[in-house]
Protein backbone atom coordinates (compact mmCIF):
# COMPACT_ATOMS: atom_id res chain seq x y z
CA UNK A 1 0.00 0.00 0.00
CA UNK A 2 1.04 3.53 -0.56
CA UNK A 3 2.60 5.72 1.99
CA UNK A 4 0.15 9.12 3.43
CA UNK A 5 1.51 11.51 1.10
CA UNK A 6 2.19 14.51 3.43
CA UNK A 7 2.82 18.54 1.86
CA UNK A 8 4.42 20.56 4.61
CA UNK A 9 4.41 24.29 3.91
CA UNK A 10 7.21 24.84 5.92
CA UNK A 11 10.94 24.04 7.58
CA UNK A 12 9.24 22.80 10.80
CA UNK A 13 10.73 21.51 14.02
CA UNK A 14 12.25 18.20 14.12
CA UNK A 15 10.18 16.96 16.76
CA UNK A 16 7.21 17.30 14.03
CA UNK A 17 9.06 16.21 11.20
CA UNK A 18 10.99 13.23 12.66
CA UNK A 19 7.36 11.64 13.07
CA UNK A 20 6.47 12.10 9.91
CA UNK A 21 9.25 11.22 8.15
CA UNK A 22 8.98 7.63 9.82
CA UNK A 23 5.48 6.65 8.76
CA UNK A 24 4.21 8.92 5.96
CA UNK A 25 6.03 10.16 1.99
CA UNK A 26 6.43 13.75 2.95
CA UNK A 27 7.49 16.93 0.89
CA UNK A 28 8.37 20.28 2.24
CA UNK A 29 8.95 24.09 0.86
CA UNK A 30 12.29 23.92 3.04
CA UNK A 31 12.68 27.52 3.84
CA UNK A 32 11.31 29.85 6.64
CA UNK A 33 10.02 32.41 4.78
CA UNK A 34 6.38 32.27 3.50
CA UNK A 35 5.57 30.16 0.58
CA UNK A 36 3.94 31.99 -1.96
CA UNK A 37 0.09 30.53 -3.03
CA UNK A 38 1.09 29.19 -6.48
CA UNK A 39 3.47 27.58 -5.06
CA UNK A 40 1.67 25.63 -2.59
CA UNK A 41 -0.97 24.93 -5.58
CA UNK A 42 1.99 23.27 -8.02
CA UNK A 43 2.54 20.71 -4.98
CA UNK A 44 -0.98 19.52 -2.90
CA UNK A 45 -2.39 17.89 -6.17
CA UNK A 46 -2.90 13.77 -4.82
CA UNK A 47 -1.43 14.81 -1.15
CA UNK A 48 -3.35 12.99 2.04
CA UNK A 49 -2.27 15.17 4.45
CA UNK A 50 -1.37 19.14 3.99
CA UNK A 51 0.56 20.55 7.24
CA UNK A 52 0.37 24.54 6.89
CA UNK A 53 0.97 27.59 9.03
CA UNK A 54 -1.16 30.55 9.81
CA UNK A 55 0.59 32.95 6.84
CA UNK A 56 -0.79 30.01 3.99
CA UNK A 57 -4.45 30.86 2.55
CA UNK A 58 -5.83 27.63 2.30
CA UNK A 59 -8.72 28.62 0.02
CA UNK A 60 -11.49 26.74 -2.08
CA UNK A 61 -8.51 26.45 -4.94
CA UNK A 62 -6.25 24.94 -2.63
CA UNK A 63 -8.42 22.61 -1.53
CA UNK A 64 -9.70 21.83 -5.46
CA UNK A 65 -6.44 21.40 -6.44
CA UNK A 66 -5.42 18.85 -3.63
CA UNK A 67 -8.14 16.69 -5.04
CA UNK A 68 -10.67 14.16 -3.14
CA UNK A 69 -7.38 12.09 -1.75
CA UNK A 70 -6.92 15.08 1.21
CA UNK A 71 -8.58 13.53 4.64
CA UNK A 72 -6.46 16.39 6.57
CA UNK A 73 -5.17 19.39 7.12
CA UNK A 74 -3.62 20.94 9.74
CA UNK A 75 -2.56 24.30 10.66
CA UNK A 76 0.81 24.68 13.50
CA UNK A 77 -1.28 27.66 14.85
CA UNK A 78 -3.88 28.13 17.22
CA UNK A 79 -5.51 30.26 14.77
CA UNK A 80 -7.61 28.77 11.63
CA UNK A 81 -9.40 31.81 10.49
CA UNK A 82 -6.92 31.24 7.23
CA UNK A 83 -8.57 27.57 6.27
CA UNK A 84 -11.88 27.27 4.33
CA UNK A 85 -13.52 25.32 7.35
CA UNK A 86 -16.78 25.44 5.01
CA UNK A 87 -15.43 24.18 2.23
CA UNK A 88 -13.50 21.20 4.22
CA UNK A 89 -16.86 20.52 5.77
CA UNK A 90 -18.35 20.54 2.68
CA UNK A 91 -15.78 17.59 1.87
CA UNK A 92 -15.58 15.94 4.69
CA UNK A 93 -11.86 17.07 5.21
CA UNK A 94 -10.78 17.22 8.53
CA UNK A 95 -9.12 20.59 9.55
CA UNK A 96 -6.68 20.42 13.19
CA UNK A 97 -5.06 22.83 14.36
CA UNK A 98 -2.47 22.97 17.56
CA UNK A 99 -4.55 23.82 21.15
CA UNK A 100 -3.11 24.39 24.16
CA UNK A 101 1.17 24.17 23.23
CA UNK A 102 1.35 28.12 22.96
CA UNK A 103 -1.46 29.06 25.90
CA UNK A 104 1.91 29.87 28.42
CA UNK A 105 3.91 31.37 25.78
CA UNK A 106 1.47 33.49 24.00
CA UNK A 107 0.28 34.33 28.02
CA UNK A 108 3.54 35.54 29.20
CA UNK A 109 4.48 37.59 26.25
CA UNK A 110 0.69 39.20 26.85
CA UNK A 111 1.94 40.20 30.31
CA UNK A 112 5.22 41.60 28.71
CA UNK A 113 3.57 43.46 26.31
CA UNK A 114 1.65 44.84 29.02
CA UNK A 115 4.37 46.22 30.90
CA UNK A 116 6.33 47.55 28.24
CA UNK A 117 3.60 49.59 27.40
CA UNK A 118 2.09 50.76 30.65
CA UNK A 119 5.61 51.90 32.16
CA UNK A 120 7.11 53.27 28.48
CA UNK A 121 9.81 50.57 29.03
CA UNK A 122 11.08 50.84 25.19
CA UNK A 123 10.86 54.98 25.15
CA UNK A 124 13.70 54.04 28.11
CA UNK A 125 15.63 51.94 26.26
CA UNK A 126 15.67 53.89 23.39
CA UNK A 127 17.21 56.79 25.25
CA UNK A 128 19.47 55.09 26.77
CA UNK A 129 21.15 54.22 23.37
CA UNK A 130 20.61 57.19 21.62
CA UNK A 131 21.82 59.18 24.45
CA UNK A 132 18.90 61.07 25.67
CA UNK A 133 19.56 60.02 29.21
CA UNK A 134 20.27 62.76 30.87
CA UNK A 135 20.11 63.76 34.93
CA UNK A 136 17.40 62.53 36.81
CA UNK A 137 14.05 64.21 36.20
CA UNK A 138 10.75 63.94 38.33
CA UNK A 139 8.04 63.94 35.43
CA UNK A 140 10.13 62.20 32.90
CA UNK A 141 9.02 59.12 31.24
CA UNK A 142 6.50 58.53 34.13
CA UNK A 143 3.84 55.76 33.05
CA UNK A 144 0.99 53.61 34.38
CA UNK A 145 1.44 51.65 37.48
CA UNK A 146 -1.16 48.36 37.57
CA UNK A 147 -1.58 47.65 41.62
CA UNK A 148 -5.37 49.03 42.14
CA UNK A 149 -6.37 49.23 38.70
CA UNK A 150 -9.23 47.18 36.53
CA UNK A 151 -8.46 44.48 33.50
CA UNK A 152 -10.99 43.75 30.86
CA UNK A 153 -10.02 40.41 28.87
CA UNK A 154 -12.42 39.80 25.52
CA UNK A 155 -12.01 36.24 24.74
CA UNK A 156 -11.59 34.30 28.54
CA UNK A 157 -10.50 30.59 26.64
CA UNK A 158 -7.05 29.43 27.49
CA UNK A 159 -5.07 31.96 26.65
CA UNK A 160 -7.59 34.71 28.27
CA UNK A 161 -7.25 32.50 31.18
CA UNK A 162 -3.68 32.34 31.26
CA UNK A 163 -3.23 36.26 31.22
CA UNK A 164 -6.07 36.63 33.98
CA UNK A 165 -3.87 34.43 36.40
CA UNK A 166 -0.43 36.06 35.57
CA UNK A 167 -1.75 40.01 35.98
CA UNK A 168 -3.43 38.83 39.13
CA UNK A 169 -0.49 39.20 41.58
CA UNK A 170 -0.22 42.44 40.33
CA UNK A 171 -2.46 43.96 42.23
CA UNK A 172 -5.72 44.37 40.21
CA UNK A 173 -8.63 45.03 41.91
CA UNK A 174 -11.06 43.45 39.36
CA UNK A 175 -10.92 41.16 36.26
CA UNK A 176 -13.45 41.47 33.82
CA UNK A 177 -14.56 39.43 30.84
CA UNK A 178 -16.50 39.32 28.26
CA UNK A 179 -17.01 36.30 25.18
CA UNK A 180 -19.85 34.82 23.31
CA UNK A 181 -21.26 33.19 26.74
CA UNK A 182 -19.88 33.10 30.30
CA UNK A 183 -17.60 30.32 30.91
CA UNK A 184 -17.80 28.06 33.95
CA UNK A 185 -14.09 28.53 35.00
CA UNK A 186 -13.93 32.22 34.82
CA UNK A 187 -14.26 31.87 38.78
CA UNK A 188 -10.84 30.07 39.22
CA UNK A 189 -9.37 33.34 38.20
CA UNK A 190 -11.76 35.58 39.49
CA UNK A 191 -12.92 36.90 36.29
CA UNK A 192 -16.32 38.89 35.95
CA UNK A 193 -18.66 38.62 33.10
CA UNK A 194 -20.12 41.53 31.96
CA UNK A 195 -21.47 42.80 28.61
CA UNK A 196 -18.46 44.58 26.10
CA UNK A 197 -19.95 48.13 26.65
CA UNK A 198 -19.03 47.90 30.02
CA UNK A 199 -15.83 46.16 30.07
CA UNK A 200 -14.80 48.65 28.08
CA UNK A 201 -15.65 51.46 30.03
CA UNK A 202 -14.57 50.30 33.17
CA UNK A 203 -11.48 49.09 32.04
CA UNK A 204 -8.23 50.40 32.51
CA UNK A 205 -6.61 47.89 30.61
CA UNK A 206 -8.11 45.93 27.86
CA UNK A 207 -6.62 42.74 26.59
CA UNK A 208 -7.72 41.59 23.56
CA UNK A 209 -6.81 37.72 23.73
CA UNK A 210 -10.25 36.21 20.82
CA UNK A 211 -9.79 34.80 17.75
CA UNK A 212 -11.03 37.03 14.17
CA UNK A 213 -14.44 35.89 13.54
CA UNK A 214 -17.49 38.17 12.16
CA UNK A 215 -18.69 38.76 15.08
CA UNK A 216 -15.24 40.06 16.62
CA UNK A 217 -14.18 41.90 13.10
CA UNK A 218 -12.89 45.63 14.00
CA UNK A 219 -14.62 44.96 17.47
CA UNK A 220 -12.37 47.55 18.28
CA UNK A 221 -13.75 51.14 16.27
CA UNK A 222 -13.38 55.08 17.12
CA UNK A 223 -17.26 54.39 18.55
CA UNK A 224 -15.33 51.36 20.68
CA UNK A 225 -12.74 53.90 21.93
CA UNK A 226 -15.08 57.23 22.23
CA UNK A 227 -16.32 54.63 25.30
CA UNK A 228 -13.12 53.67 26.68
CA UNK A 229 -11.23 55.83 29.40
CA UNK A 230 -9.28 58.34 28.63
CA UNK A 231 -5.96 56.81 30.79
CA UNK A 232 -6.73 53.06 29.41
CA UNK A 233 -4.58 51.13 27.71
CA UNK A 234 -5.55 48.62 24.88
CA UNK A 235 -3.26 45.29 24.44
CA UNK A 236 -3.91 42.91 21.51
CA UNK A 237 -2.03 39.31 21.49
CA UNK A 238 -5.44 37.66 19.43
CA UNK A 239 -5.87 38.89 16.28
CA UNK A 240 -5.39 42.30 14.39
CA UNK A 241 -8.25 42.30 12.56
CA UNK A 242 -9.84 42.82 15.69
CA UNK A 243 -9.12 46.47 16.05
CA UNK A 244 -9.66 48.98 13.29
CA UNK A 245 -6.26 50.27 12.85
CA UNK A 246 -7.21 53.77 11.35
CA UNK A 247 -9.40 54.52 14.50
CA UNK A 248 -6.61 53.16 16.74
CA UNK A 249 -4.06 55.67 15.03
CA UNK A 250 -6.88 58.61 15.76
CA UNK A 251 -7.82 57.18 19.19
CA UNK A 252 -3.96 57.43 20.05
CA UNK A 253 -2.93 60.40 18.73
CA UNK A 254 -6.52 62.45 19.62
CA UNK A 255 -5.76 61.36 23.72
CA UNK A 256 -8.66 59.48 23.66
CA UNK A 257 -7.21 56.59 24.81
CA UNK A 258 -3.59 56.11 26.57
CA UNK A 259 -1.63 53.99 24.76
CA UNK A 260 -1.79 50.21 23.07
CA UNK A 261 0.48 47.31 22.62
CA UNK A 262 -0.23 44.88 19.72
CA UNK A 263 1.48 41.86 19.10
CA UNK A 264 -1.06 41.36 16.21
CA UNK A 265 -1.99 43.64 13.39
CA UNK A 266 -3.68 44.20 10.41
CA UNK A 267 -2.52 43.93 7.58
CA UNK A 268 1.20 41.46 8.55
CA UNK A 269 3.27 42.33 8.40
CA UNK A 270 2.25 46.16 9.22
CA UNK A 271 4.20 48.33 6.64
CA UNK A 272 7.05 50.10 8.52
CA UNK A 273 6.17 53.22 7.58
CA UNK A 274 2.25 52.95 9.03
CA UNK A 275 1.61 55.66 10.92
CA UNK A 276 0.87 53.70 14.06
CA UNK A 277 4.98 52.76 13.79
CA UNK A 278 5.79 55.87 14.42
CA UNK A 279 3.86 56.67 17.76
CA UNK A 280 5.81 56.06 21.26
CA UNK A 281 2.58 55.34 23.14
CA UNK A 282 1.70 52.51 20.88
CA UNK A 283 4.33 49.32 21.00
CA UNK A 284 4.12 47.16 18.44
CA UNK A 285 5.79 43.73 18.09
CA UNK A 286 6.00 41.23 15.13
CA UNK A 287 3.55 38.21 16.06
CA UNK A 288 5.64 36.86 18.49
CA UNK A 289 3.34 35.16 20.97
CA UNK A 290 4.59 31.54 20.60
CA UNK A 291 7.94 32.31 19.86
CA UNK A 292 9.64 30.09 22.04
CA UNK A 293 11.07 26.73 21.55
CA UNK A 294 8.77 25.37 23.95
CA UNK A 295 6.22 25.91 22.12
CA UNK A 296 7.53 25.68 18.82
CA UNK A 297 8.88 21.92 19.26
CA UNK A 298 5.36 21.05 20.79
CA UNK A 299 3.27 22.77 17.91
CA UNK A 300 5.16 20.60 15.30
CA UNK A 301 4.48 17.53 17.18
CA UNK A 302 1.10 18.14 17.61
CA UNK A 303 0.73 19.08 13.83
CA UNK A 304 1.89 15.69 12.90
CA UNK A 305 0.35 14.04 15.35
CA UNK A 306 -3.07 15.60 13.92
CA UNK A 307 -1.83 14.20 10.73
CA UNK A 308 -0.79 10.78 12.19
CA UNK A 309 -4.04 10.48 13.91
CA UNK A 310 -6.23 10.91 10.99
CA UNK A 311 -3.68 8.77 8.65
CA UNK A 312 -4.76 5.77 11.57
CA UNK A 313 -8.02 6.33 11.50
CA UNK A 314 -8.59 8.43 14.66
CA UNK A 315 -9.53 11.64 15.80
CA UNK A 316 -7.06 14.17 15.74
CA UNK A 317 -6.07 16.30 19.40
CA UNK A 318 -6.51 19.25 17.58
CA UNK A 319 -9.81 18.68 15.76
CA UNK A 320 -11.49 22.01 14.64
CA UNK A 321 -15.12 21.00 15.82
O1 LIG B 1 -1.06 33.37 16.49
C1 LIG B 1 -0.62 32.28 16.68
C2 LIG B 1 -1.41 31.08 16.58
O2 LIG B 1 -2.56 31.15 16.12
O3 LIG B 1 -0.88 30.02 16.96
Amino acid sequence: MSKFKVYITRRIPDTGLDLLNGHCDVTSWEEDEAIPNEEILKHVSGINGLLCMLTDNIDKEVIEKAGPSLKVITTMSVGYEHIDIEECRRRGILVANTPNVSTDSVAELTLSLLLLTARRLIEGVDSVKSGHWGPWKPMWLCGVELTGRTVGILGLGRIGCGVAKRVRPFGISRILYNDICEVSYAGDVGAEFTDFDTMIKESDVVIICCNLSEATKHKFNKDTFKKMKKTAILINSGRGGVVQHDDLYDALTSGEIYAAGLDVTEPEPLPHDHPLVGLTNCIILPHMGSNTWDSRNHMAEIAAKNILSVMNGEVPYGLVK
